[in-house]
């Protein structure tokens, strides 16, 4: 079954923008679309601030029916395992808001706009069917998107507290879908897990294992879309 962006509008053929933040992610995502024509893949740099602007500006000037985040990640630890796939069903901009005696306020409770972006159920289903097929290890919930990448224990649990449906962290997603969700495109945050949200312990990072499983990924996306 795939999941049809062109539905509402009378098109023949669709055009899907995929951003991610180093070179080494688009090259994975690259060998997995393979021949796929209708992909067009992006570096942003890392960061929001970098993945905004550069989907902004593309959105500025190309047509997409379509945008995804892609990429690795940290897995928050008992929900998304290393080498395992995230795909968002909403994306949040963790640290975006005010502390406060009695804890962190996010932009919804200080009235000052949104920090989260919602996506597409049947997108996150199609997605996510296509991928048990190709026998990946699948889990989708909240992909959280923070300026810092989380270092200790404490701030791990915090999060998880905040955020109970938390699955990943990443430094991006939130800018990639704001941008998106400003022009009125859906938009997806496919991560593969490279880490555990919490201890800072680079040398552990299974990177290379992480590339493998984004590029699997990328390659069930062509069938998703067709
Ligand atoms: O060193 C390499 O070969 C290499 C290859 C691919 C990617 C990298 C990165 O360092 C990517 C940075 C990117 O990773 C995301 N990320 C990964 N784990 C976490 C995390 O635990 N918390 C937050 N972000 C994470 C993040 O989106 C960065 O943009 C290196």
């Amino acid at each position: 079954m795939t999941y049809d962006l062109k539905k509402d509008q009378n098109k023949l053929k669709i055009r899907v923008l995929i951003v991610t933040s180093v070179s080494a992610e688009k090259e994975a995502v690259l060998r997995g679309l393979g021949e796929a024509t209708y992909f067009d893949v992006l570096v942003a740099g890392v960061g929001q601030a970098a993945a905004a602007a550069t989907t902004a500006k593309e959105l500025a000037t190309t047509t997409y029916d379509l945008v995804i985040n892609a990429g690795i990640a940290g897995g928050f630890v008992g929900k998304a395992d290393v080498g395992s796939l995230v795909v968002s069903s909403e994306v949040i901009a963790a640290d975006l808001g005010a502390e406060s005696q009695e804890g962190f306020l996010s932009l919804e409770e200080l009235n000052l706009g949104s920090s989260s972006v919602q996506v597409d159920d049947n997108l996150v289903t199609h997605i996510v069917n296509e991928g048990k097929k190709a026998g990946l290890s699948i889990t989708t919930g909240a992909t959280l998107t923070l300026s810092t990448v989380t270092g200790t224990a404490q701030t791990a649990a915090e999060l998880a507290a905040r955020f109970p449906h938390a699955v990943s962290e990443g430094m991006e997603g939130f800018g990639v879908a704001e941008a998106a969700k400003q022009q009125g495109i859906p938009v997806v945050e496919i991560r593969s897990i490279s880490n555990k949200v919490g201890p800072r312990d680079r040398e552990s990072w299974r990177i290379k294992e992480a590339l493998a499983t984004l590029e699997r990924a990328s390659a069930i996306l062509p069938e998703v879309f067709k």
